[in-house]
Formats: C-alpha cells, structure tokens, sequence
C-alpha cells in the first residue's frame, strides 16, 4: 500500500467531514459555513498588495538563481514556458468543470470513504474547524477510473485519460523543478539520489486533487480553503482565470496570487522545507471565494517514494544553520498531519537541537 492511502486508512473521517453543502440550492450563506474571524489564525479576511509573487520565465537563463530567491522569500512562485501543452491546460480545467457541474445526488456516487484517498469530498482539513468550508473536491491517487464510472458509467474515457495524461505531464514537470531547485541550493543528484532512486525499488508518489470553489452568497464571511502548508515535496496548481489564492508573507500579510494565463503556481511542502534545513520556506496558502465566478483549481502533490526517510541534507546543515528536524516519512508526516494539521512540522523539529552541529 502506498504512504497516502496508509496514512487514510490510519486516520478515517467520518462522513460530516466528507459530504459537501448542496452548494446550487443554497442561496444564502448558512451559519455552518459562516468563517469566524477567530478562525484565521493570523489576521483578518482583508489583504494587502505591495508585492507580487514571482512569475519565471523557465527557458530565462536565470532561471534557477530566480528560483531559489522566490523559494527563500516565498516559499512559492509561477512559472511559465513550462512545457505543459495549453490544450492539455484547457482540457483538465474543462473535465474539472465538468465534473463540480454535475448535481450532488451525482457526485455523490463517486464520494470518497472514510479511509480511502479517492474520490469526491471535503478536504481532509475540514477535520479541524468547527465552521465549514466553501468549496469541494475530487481527489485522486492513482487510476481514477473506478470514481470516473460511478460519474458516467457510458462516458468516463476522456475524463481519466484526460486526468492520466495530466498526471504524467506534471510529474515529469515537478522533477525538473525540483532538479532546479536543488542545483540552485548546490546539490548534486548524489546528495538527493533519495528523491528519485534509481535501483528499482518503489518511485515517487503523488496526488492530484481537483478542488471547486462555487459562487458564495456572502464571500467575505466565507472561506474557500483554510490557511495551510502542504504535506509534500512540492505541490504545483493550475488554477482557472479567477483569483482567491493567496499565500502569506511575514511582513505583508496575505498576497494575492494572480492568475496568468497558461501559468502553473509552485508551492513549496512541508517536506522539501525538511530537506533543505529550512532554506526555503513552505507557503502557507488559502483560497477566498467570490460572489460571480466558479474558481477551479488542480493540485498535483508530490512525495517520495514510500518508506525514504526525508532528512535535512548535511550539506545544508553548519554551524551557521544547525540541524532543524528530524528524518520523517511521508507516511509518517501525513499521520502527523491527520492529527496536528499546520503543528506537524514543529513536531518533527529535532528536540535534541539546541544550536549545535551534532551530526556533523
Ligand atoms: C497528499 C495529500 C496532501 C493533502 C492530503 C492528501 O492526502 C490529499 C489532499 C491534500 C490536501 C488538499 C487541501 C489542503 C490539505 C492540507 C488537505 O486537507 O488536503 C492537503 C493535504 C496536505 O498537504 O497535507
Ligand atoms: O485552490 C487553490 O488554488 C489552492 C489549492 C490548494 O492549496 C490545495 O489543494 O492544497
Ligand atoms: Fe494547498
């Protein structure tokens, strides 16, 4: 079994946490989905706009010297010249549209159980608030095919070779990155060769989620997805010509990502902080809804292959940046995470550290 649906199975929900809100019958915002203030927990629902987040040209020579500012700062980025054909853009967008437009009796053929990771529902966060969120999903791991027939039992192919086709073009594009963004660190493939082993024992994982945020009746008192790091190594989002995401900076507060066309949005997990000692910054992001437009977004996380232990890299790690976790599992973290949410990671800083060096 792999780490994901482990992790699932060690932590099942139960169905209040998964059935979304009837969201074409409800015209007014209800008070189960009306978002305290109490509940953003750094600031109000307003934002500020001083900066942007970096939008780089992967074909720019400078690329990976861009990519490793925006890690440091950000903890996220856009990139363009990416090499995912558009056509291949526009079909996932129209197949997610597709999918949130049927009625709910529908889409609750394909609802995710409690233990398993595919399927349509809430997000797992939905767990840790005591007010719901304005939006739905439909994860993936793996073949979507068995979800994909309860949904069209005569007319599921486009949609899972769409989503198959999809799932390949972003591994291989999150490789690359990742590739980069460990050069840009000094890294050679020897220091990382956990990431990608090349022994034929098991390959990487990855989810796709493909999430939904409905026209909200009162979008100021509502919240599309909570604030949040992401578990993985890396977490790349196509989202449509519509804002609402947005990732927090120490000094600015919440910072709109705008959408550009063709664009895909880089976010770095809680993992890939973990491997880099802390130099680059995981984002912690949310997504605001609005009153006229259906937002679509498609998350593709990666993680490694099962049972590699993520630890920060030596090389990272000198007196000047001591050793600040311990070696985790994505396994284990995700477990972590069904029980801590956005604590996890301080979990998993390494108690022994107090300034020094000791496993050098
Ligand atoms: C691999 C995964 C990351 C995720 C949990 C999941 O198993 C599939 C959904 C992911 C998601 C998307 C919305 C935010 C998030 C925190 C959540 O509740 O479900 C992330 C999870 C994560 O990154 O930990
Ligand atoms: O909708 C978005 O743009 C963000 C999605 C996201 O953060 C997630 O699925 O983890
Ligand atoms: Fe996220």
């Amino acid at each position: 079994m792999n780490s994901v649906s482990e992790s699932f199975k060690n932590n099942p929900l139960h169905f209040k946490h998964i059935i979304p809100l009837d969201f074409n019958t409800t015209l007014t915002l209800p008070d189960s989905h009306t978002w305290p203030l109490s509940l953003d927990p750094i600031g109000s629902l307003t934002h500020v706009q001083h900066e942007a987040l970096p939008v780089i040209d992967l074909t720019n020579p400078e690329a990976i010297t861009l990519i490793r500012q925006a890690c440091e700062k950000w903890g996220a980025f856009q990139v363009t010249n990416h090499d995912i054909p558009v056509k291949l853009l526009n079909e996932i967008e129209f197949q997610t549209k597709r999918l949130f437009a049927l009625p709910l009796n529908q889409k609750l053929l394909a609802v995710r159980s409690p233990e398993d990771c595919t399927g349509y529902g809430l997000p797992r966060m939905s767990t840790f608030f005591s007010k719901f969120i304005w939006s739905e999903g439909f994860t993936v791991m793996g073949s979507p095919v068995d979800h994909a027939c309860q949904l069209w039992p005569h007319d599921h192919v486009n949609f899972c070779n769409v989503l198959v086709e999809y799932q390949k073009e972003l591994e291989t594009l999150t490789e690359k990155i990742l590739g980069l963004m460990f050069k840009s660190l000094g890294l050679t493939q020897e220091d990382v060769k956990w990431f990608k082993p090349n022994n034929g024992s098991k390959p990487p994982q990855a989810v796709l989620q493909l999430n939904s945020y409905p026209v909200c009746p009162d979008p100021s008192r509502a919240m599309g997805l909570a604030p949040h790091t992401d578990s993985s190594l890396l977490t790349l989002i196509y989202q449509n010509n519509t804002s609402g995401l947005q990732v927090y900076r120490d000094s600015l507060g919440w910072v709109p990502v705008k959408p550009v066309t063709a664009a895909v949005v880089v976010m770095v997990g809680d993992l890939m902080h973990i491997a880099c000692n802390g130099r680059f910054k995981c984002a912690l992001h949310r997504a605001l809804v609005n009153k006229t437009h259906i937002r679509i977004s498609i998350a593709h996380f990666y993680g490694p292959p099962r049972d590699v232990e993520i630890s920060p890299c030596l090389k990272l790690v000198d007196p000047d940046h001591p050793i600040l976790y311990r070696p985790v599992t994505w396994k284990e973290y995700l477990d972590a995470k069904a029980i801590h949410f956005n604590n996890a990671l301080e979990l998993i800083r390494d108690k022994n550290n107090s300034g020094c060096t000791h496993l050098l």
